[in-house]
């Protein structure tokens, strides 16, 4: 039996586009917000979610998600043509057409919707869809004209973690915000190393970061450090509120310190080389606090 080449060369063209397209939804941050859903149905239901109705509270909200960063990137294809770090992706680089991204960006987002209307609930529906236009119609615009933007994107960054206590609940309970408060507070020194890293490409891409005016620059670091300040109590609170018990309290206190230390090394000498570490530092923080959370949940179920 003979090989057709023109079979074999349709086959790895569909391939790298399919492999275009999962790029385009950022997988990694992605299943980071999922892991998020999953603690926030862990969370409201002390540990013993119902698991199909779990399982599609994420794959729901995984496709809203993945919409959002496509439509992310359908919106900044100029600006991320002139930054190194995003030249290369699939629309600037010219292998997707921005008509294409628009239609899989808006696509996924009302799929993933109807999909959650109709598993979960409509609350989680409601929740994803201002989630998804958060990031897509407030804050990636926001980018272009002021550093605020970062407090506005840390919104739907956290409000993933609700999503997952509605979908177990159906109703919107004030212990749920515990979560998103310590999503949101996490993503500032996170971020602020980041976007130390790439504030030239920022501000040579016309985007407001806060370390892109030298003004910001100087305060940088004293802001990662009161961001991390600010979570250490907070990341206690879901034992202060009986959601956890005292394994959670004192692991998170230590990763608390130890995300701390870093923003505070980086305030002390604002260098590429301790924004990378306290970037890794946060990358480090955000999966050990919901792994802890999960462990000290199923434990007690
Ligand atoms: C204001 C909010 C946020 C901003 C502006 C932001 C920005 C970024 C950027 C630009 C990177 C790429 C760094 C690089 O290429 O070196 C990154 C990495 C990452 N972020 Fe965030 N992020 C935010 C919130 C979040 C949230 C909510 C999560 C998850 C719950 C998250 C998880 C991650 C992960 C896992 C990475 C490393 C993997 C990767 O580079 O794809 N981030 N973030
Ligand atoms: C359910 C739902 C819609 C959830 C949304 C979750 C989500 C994708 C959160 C990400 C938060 C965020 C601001 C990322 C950075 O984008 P960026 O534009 O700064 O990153 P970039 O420069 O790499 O494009």
């Amino acid at each position: 039996m003979s090989i057709d080449p023109a079979m074999v060369a349709d086959r790895s063209a569909l391939g790298l586009r399919l492999a275009d397209y999962a790029s385009m939804t950022k997988p990694r941050i992605a299943v980071m917000v999922l892991v998020t859903v999953a603690v926030g149905g862990f969370l409201a239901t002390g540990g013993a979610p119902d698991s199909a109705t779990l399982l599609s509270a994420i794959i729901g909200t995984g496709l809203v998600a993945a919409g959002a960063s496509v439509m992310n990137q359908w919106l900044e294809r100029e600006s991320d043509a002139l930054m190194r770090r995003t030249a290369l992706r699939p629309i600037p680089a010219g292998r997707v057409s921005p008509a294409e991204a628009f239609a899989l960006g808006t696509g996924l987002g009302l799929f993933g919707t109807l999909f959650l209307a109709t598993t979960v609930n409509w609350l989680t529906a409601l929740l994803a869809v201002v989630c998804y236009l958060l990031y897509v119609v407030a804050y990636t615009p926001l980018k272009r004209y002021s550093s605020l933007n970062t407090a506005v994107g840390a919104i739907p960054g956290a409000l993933p973690a609700v999503i997952g206590w509605t979908a177990m609940t159906g109703q919107l309970d004030p212990r749920a915000w515990i979560l998103f408060l310590i999503l949101f507070l996490w993503q500032f020194p996170h971020f602020f190393a980041i976007a130390w890293l790439y504030r030239s490409d920022y501000a040579g891409a016309g985007l407001k970061m806060l370390p892109t005016t030298e003004a910001g620059q100087r305060v940088t670091g004293v802001q990662a450090v009161a961001y991390a300040l600010a979570l250490l109590p907070i990341s206690l609170a879901p034992t202060l509120f009986g959601l956890t018990g005292t394994l959670y309290f004192w692991a998170a206190l230590a990763c608390g310190i130890h995300y701390l230390a870093y923003s505070v090394a980086f305030m002390m000498r604002q260098c590429d080389q301790r924004a990378r570490q306290l970037m890794w530092a946060s990358l480090v923080y955000l999966p050990s606090v919901m792994a802890l959370l999960m462990l000290d949940l199923v434990q007690g179920a």
